[in-house]
């Protein structure tokens, strides 16, 4: 029967870097081979699918802004509208690859496979794990078992859930840990599934890429002892938002309170995370009276995809208690 068919959309990152020697595997330049020679250097995906690229950005994915997002997300929305492609492939730096997963695991309706992947080390590397990563996700994105589970990110042969994943480690190729658990393994270029999301997610949205111009303006502020409020005061005037990175269960200094009621007194809306990486998981009204503040508690979200959700339902709703509702549900 017909192979599946599979657009891989390349954006940069280490997945396309390139070192001086073999020996380089920390040191190299992101970014820098182009998508075309990305497929050519793995000729078994034409077993799993057939595939075609297209280069949207060649950029390391620190650099990732809200624009880009919104460009890579309506590429997709109207790619995964075709009869001609029946899954998406995102190559990604991995160093804001969670963001971008979870983004468009918000915005983008359809049940067709989304897969985002990255890899820890250059093409040019010793043991590069680019490759394989790849395969992985040109087969998760053509398998039919894949479709309706939200965005994935395959990375060191596991599916993780795009919601769920966060960038763990920084200089092992097993980098990203999901504090749920990876819902899969890919070998040799089939998924075994042992679970699936039950987050809002997709097809079952209330927010639409095609129906979103621009995402709302959210910083992220980090808790630590003996913080000053410099940093919240110097958003203040520009922001909808402020994650606040809290310590522990996403706590907040004394003396930080006063500015977050001043800021909310102003309209921000103050959303506390946790600045833990093992898996946060904070609640309102247990460590801080949150009803009484009119916060917000991003419950599992870490700071960075707190940030992504935020942004995406400031363009919907300036409501507190929608914000809240968002939050548990996505
Ligand atoms: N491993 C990587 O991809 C890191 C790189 N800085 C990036 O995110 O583009």
């Amino acid at each position: 029967d017909a192979k599946s068919k599979v657009v891989i959309l390349a954006t940069g990152g280490t997945i396309a870097g390139a070192g001086a020697t073999a020996a380089n595997s920390a040191t190299y330049q992101a970014a820098k081979v182009p998508v075309d020679k990305l497929i050519a250097g793995v000729p078994e995906l034409a077993d799993v699918a057939d595939v075609r690229g297209e280069q949207v950005f060649q950029i390391a994915s620190e650099s990732f802004t809200n624009e880009q997002l919104m460009t890579l997300g309506k590429r997709i929305s109207a790619l995964v509208k075709q009869d001609d492609v029946d899954g998406i492939v995102v190559t990604h730096g991995t160093d804001t690859l969670e963001e971008t997963a979870f983004f468009l695991n918000l915005v983008v309706h359809s049940a067709k496979p989304i897969v985002v992947v990255g890899a820890m080390r250059p093409g040019t590397a010793l043991s590069a794990d680019g490759m394989l990563n790849l395969y992985d996700a040109v087969a998760v994105a053509a398998a039919k078992d894949s479709r309706g589970k939200g965005v994935l990110v395959t990375m060191n042969d596991e599916i993780q859930s795009g919601r769920d994943v966060t960038k763990a480690i920084n200089i092992r190729t097993e980098a990203f840990k999901s504090p749920w658990g990876a819902l899969g393994m890919v070998v040799e270029g089939k998924g075994y599934w042992f679970r699936a999301p039950v987050k809002r997610h997709t097809t079952n949205s209330e927010f639409d890429i095609d129906k979103i111009e621009k995402l709302a303006p959210v910083e992220i502020a980090y808790g630590y002892g003996n913080m000053s409020d410099m940093a919240y005061r110097a958003f203040g005037k520009d922001v909808k938002a402020i994650i606040h990175a809290g310590t522990g269960n996403g706590s907040v200094a004394k003396h930080i309170v006063p500015v977050l009621q001043e800021l909310r007194g102003k309209g921000v809306q103050v959303i506390r995370s946790a600045r833990v990486t093992g898996g946060g998981f904070v609640l309102r009204n247990a460590e801080q009276p949150d009803d009484k503040y009119d916060w917000v508690v991003s419950h599992d979200l870490n700071p960075q995809k707190a940030r992504i959700l935020a942004a995406v339902a400031l363009t919907r709703t300036q409501d507190s208690k929608e914000l809240q509702r968002i939050f548990w549900e996505y």
